[in-house]
């Protein structure tokens, strides 16, 4: 295998297993080419690739040279434009051949290409390049302009209303007074004035750009506003606790940006004179435990929720009468947090030319999408500083292999949370949620839960997109339906014939990292079951095995029950 395949393959296995090309390329001695060749080439075109990519796709090559696959194009285009010593293959191999009739045409878009970035020689472009390698942000057009000049996007900061404290008619003539209301999001990136941008999606969400602080603000420090990404606010919009009229079981609650949220919404919906339940905040870490607590009473939540400190979610017993109520839960368990923006474990961003892509004449003034990392999310800093999403992040040069088997460990733990909580007897809505953009705690885990044991028995399917609340049916990205085949096949899926792999995908919800919808990566799923199964249980009279005090939630887990749908070989997140 040549030297350009071997890149090309370590360019796409870096995507896709999130593991830096350093650990790839030193992690297996089996490489054909030099070590540091192949590195310092896949690591100068990754750094080139969002320039690179628009000069393949706008020479149109890809659709003359069929045997040639983007990446492949990338690292060739690489070599033959940038590289000292040009493309180190004859210049009658194949692969050469392929970029080299095509020099002119590819060199003329490389310098449209400068142009545009407003880069005035090939060494300016350099220097932008190497100042954008590792600076962890995307790029947008610069619309005012007209001009396709680069500019950092930046993530705005997302802020959530709280309702439990407050309305969003009340911030705005108070703590957002002197903010102008802008119409895109974009227009927030960079700006240092007081901006403000309504989200389309999520009620009572707001952005605001990324320089404007507001920790020090009055609303902040009394948790009317809460600083919550957009892609965070998914679950308890997508669950609507307040459908099924009774508790709300939050699994895997700590620091509780989710379980205030959830109670807001309850509390909102109380105000239209529906009857609602209480949410039931169960965490199982000591010293976490203690900061949900902080936030459900900084957030005014304490009247609606209640905190089930040190509790280990999976030993509540779904039969104990005092669950009788809960109607919905939400899982947002640990996971490997590789959607949180900022951390890449080493991974590179690669942008890849698109064979479809429209060629010079149709692509002018066209807006160009780009998804590198972008600068970091601001966390909760005051009053409560906590890292929102417990994550189990590995070693940043873990081998493919390690990551492979931290991912299955993950899943076998998230999947045995889902299948306990599709336990509880009267739930009829669920959704699962993580911050990682792996499909193993994702997809995988969905398809697994759909076609376990416990769901078919009890009734559980996914909810469809058009089953979803306004702003997640909207919402464009959906899960991905390869992942979901592949699981479903794993599982046996086709015997069960009435779901799909594509009904999956688009029930899921995906959101991007770094991209210019300004969110971490983040997946989200709901189940439902119809109202005919509430109640349903395996038989047995669970009752009444213990008493319905507060401890006696917490004895008699459901260990020795019937645990034939769930995988073996669980370990703990640790
Ligand atoms: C991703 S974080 C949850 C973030 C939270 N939902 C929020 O939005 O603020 C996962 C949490 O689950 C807790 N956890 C892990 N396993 C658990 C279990 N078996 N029972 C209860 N909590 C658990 C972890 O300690 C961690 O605080």
């Amino acid at each position: 295998m040549s030297l350009y395949h071997e890149s090309a393959r370590l360019l796409t296995d870096s995507q896709a297993q999130k593991t830096s090309i350093k650990s790839l390329v030193y992690g297996k001695k089996t490489w054909k080419s030099d070590p540091k060749t192949l590195f310092a080439l896949s690591t100068e075109a990754a750094k080139w690739s969002s320039v690179l990519s628009e000069v393949v796709e706008r020479s149109g090559i890809l659709k003359l040279e069929r045997g040639l696959t983007p990446v492949l194009a990338l690292v060739l285009v690489h070599d033959l434009l940038l590289a000292r010593r040009g493309v180190a293959l004859p210049a009658t191999h194949g692969l050469h051949a392929a970029v080299l009739k095509h020099k002119a045409r590819l060199t003329a878009e490389l310098t449209k290409a400068r142009l545009r970035r407003g880069c005035g020689s090939l060494e300016a472009l350099r220097a932008m390049v190497e100042g954008l390698d590792g600076g962890g942000e995307g790029h947008v057009t610069d619309g005012d302009s007209g001009r396709d000049a680069v500019k950092p996007f930046r993530q705005p900061r997302w802020v959530r209303i709280n309702m439990l404290r407050t309305t969003l008619e009340e911030q705005i003539a108070f703590t957002f007074k002197d903010y102008t209301v802008v119409a895109s999001l974009h227009e927030l990136s960079g700006a240092a004035s007081k901006l403000l941008y309504f989200d389309e999606h999520v009620p009572s969400l707001i952005a605001i750009p990324p320089t404007v602080d507001i920790t020090s603000t009055q609303a902040y420090r009394t948790g009317r506003l809460i600083l919550q990404d957009k892609a965070s606010c998914f679950p308890a919009y997508l669950l609507d606790p307040a459908s099924t009229k009774g508790d709300v079981i939050d699994a895997c609650a700590a620091p509780g940006n989710k379980t205030t949220h959830l109670a807001a919404l309850l509390h909102e919906a109380q105000s239209s004179s529906t009857e609602i339940g209480q949410v039931i905040a169960c965490e199982k870490d000591e010293a976490r435990s203690q900061i949900l607590e902080k936030m459900v009473k900084l957030a005014g939540g304490s009247e609606v929720i209640e905190v089930l400190a040190k509790q280990d979610f999976t030993k509540l017993n779904p039969d104990n009468k005092a669950y009788a109520n809960v109607t919905a839960l939400l899982l947002d368990p640990s996971c490997s947090g590789s959607g949180i923006v900022g951390r890449d474990q080493g991974a590179v961003v690669v942008h890849l030319p698109d064979i479809n892509a429209v060629t010079e004449s149709a692509v002018r003034g066209k807006k160009r999408k780009h998804s590198t990392p972008a600068a970091k999310q601001p966390s909760l800093q005051e009053p409560i500083a906590v890292e929102e999403e417990e994550v189990d992040a590995g070693n940043v040069e873990e081998s493919s292999e390690k990551l492979k088997a931290r991912l299955a460990n993950l899943s076998a733990f998230q999947l045995r949370l889902l299948l306990h909580a599709m336990r509880f007897p009267a739930a009829t809505r669920i959704s699962y949620s993580t911050c990682s953009i792996h499909p193993e705690e994702n997809e995988h885990v969905i398809c697994a839960a759909l076609f376990s044991h416990v769901a078919r028995e009890r009734g559980w399917r996914v909810m469809r997109r058009s089953e979803q609340v306004d702003g997640m049916r909207a919402w464009q990205k959906r899960g991905w339906k390869e992942a979901c085949s592949k699981k479903i096949e794993e599982v046996g899926g086709d015997d069960f014939g009435d779901t799909n792999a594509e009904e999956v995908a688009e029930a899921c919800i995906r959101c991007e990292k770094g991209s210019e919808e300004g969110t971490m990566g983040f997946f989200v799923a709901g189940f439902v079951r119809d109202e005919g199964f509430r109640g349903s249980t395996n038989g047995d009279a669970a009752t009444s095995r213990q008493s319905h005090s507060h401890e006696g939630r917490l004895e008699n887990g459901p260990e020795g029950q019937d645990d034939d749908d769930e995988w073996h070989g669980f370990e703990d997140e640790g």
